[in-house]
């Protein structure tokens, strides 16, 4: 579990992290989403004592990064790429990690296997792509198979094959009672990834739910024609609808399909055409995340 309590981080008059409380459960991918400068990684390198905080507290399953026994075996991070040396291979690198972490070199083949970089392994990680050293330093991560793993945009550079892979490994170890924090600044790249999202902008938190409960609370919108407008917009307000004009047609928030439909039959309107417009993700996450 990774929880924050009042989390701050200000450099001089910037409040870079401005009190941020929020938990990431075990057993579920939470995505942790800001556009650019919003207090995304200022707030994951608190949380792996890579800086201090101003005030307030980030805990890793009860206990600050500093007071962690043994810190690889708990948690995994990939913070940015480009940590091997460019002239070491994949293999070798994740070699001397493994020592590092005191893992023992026994997993690093099953985890290049992992990662799907066992082709690669013996071949210098500087002629690696940008998704192939994102594989890398999951791979890293997991070295000391930690229960909670931090992942800094690890989107940035994959393919959708990458990304499909990527999302098959987090949702694994989630299921086997993992915690996955995972920092985006778009939406609709995590979307399908993602259990929990916390929202931020400027330094604050603006939303944290289910994600499944922000599509809910996004309105439904119907898109309706029919042979007389004017009434239609008439009866829809009547019944409680929300009307606007887009185009020839009227966009209506407030009611059901159904109940569109029945109101319009009622009136003795016919209808050209009724359609419900799914909620755009991005569209959500940026009326939450621009202030
Ligand atoms: N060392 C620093 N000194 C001064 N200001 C800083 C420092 N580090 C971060 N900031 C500022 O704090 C704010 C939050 O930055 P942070 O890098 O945490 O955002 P982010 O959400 O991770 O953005 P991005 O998606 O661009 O990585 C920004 O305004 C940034 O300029």
């Amino acid at each position: 579990m990774i929880q924050t309590f009042e989390l701050a981080k200000h450099y001089g008059h910037v409040r870079a992290v401005d009190g941020i409380s929020f938990t990431a459960h075990p057993g579920r991918v939470t995505g942790f989403l800001g556009l650019n400068g919003s207090g995304k990684t200022t707030t994951l390198r608190m949380l792996l004592g890579l800086s201090r905080p101003t005030s307030g507290r980030a805990l890793i399953n009860n206990k600050r990064f500093q007071d962690l026994r043994y810190p690889p075996r708990e948690i995994g991070a990939v913070l940015e790429q480009g940590i091997a040396h460019p002239g070491q291979t994949g293999r070798a690198h994740l070699v001397a990690q493994a020592i590092l972490a005191g893992a023992g070199r026994g997993r690093v083949d099953a985890l290049l296997d992992q990662v799907g970089l066992t082709d690669a392994a013996d071949r210098r990680s500087g002629g690696y792509s940008l998704g192939m050293r994102q594989r890398l330093a999951v791979a890293t991560a997991l070295l000391g198979d930690p229960p909670v793993l931090v992942l800094d945009e690890p989107a940035n550079g994959l393919d959708p094959e990458g990304i499909a892979w990527l999302r098959l490994l987090l949702r694994d170890h989630a299921r086997r009672g993992g915690t996955v924090l995972i920092s985006s600044h778009l939406l609709a790249e995590l979307a399908h990834l993602i259990d929990d999202v916390v929202i931020v902008a400027k330094g604050q938190i603006r939303c944290a739910a289910p994600l499944a409960s922000l599509y809910g609370a996004a309105a439904q919108r119907l898109r309706v024609r029919g042979r007389d407008q004017r009434r239609l917009w008439q009866v829809f307000e009547s019944v409680g609808g929300r009307v606007t004009r887009n185009g020839d047609a009227l966009e209506v928030v407030g009611l059901t399909p159904e109940d569109a439909g029945e109101v319009a039959f009622g009136a003795r309107v016919p209808l050209y055409e009724l359609t419900v417009d799914t909620p755009n993700l991005e569209q959500i996450f940026l009326d939450l995340a621009t202030v």
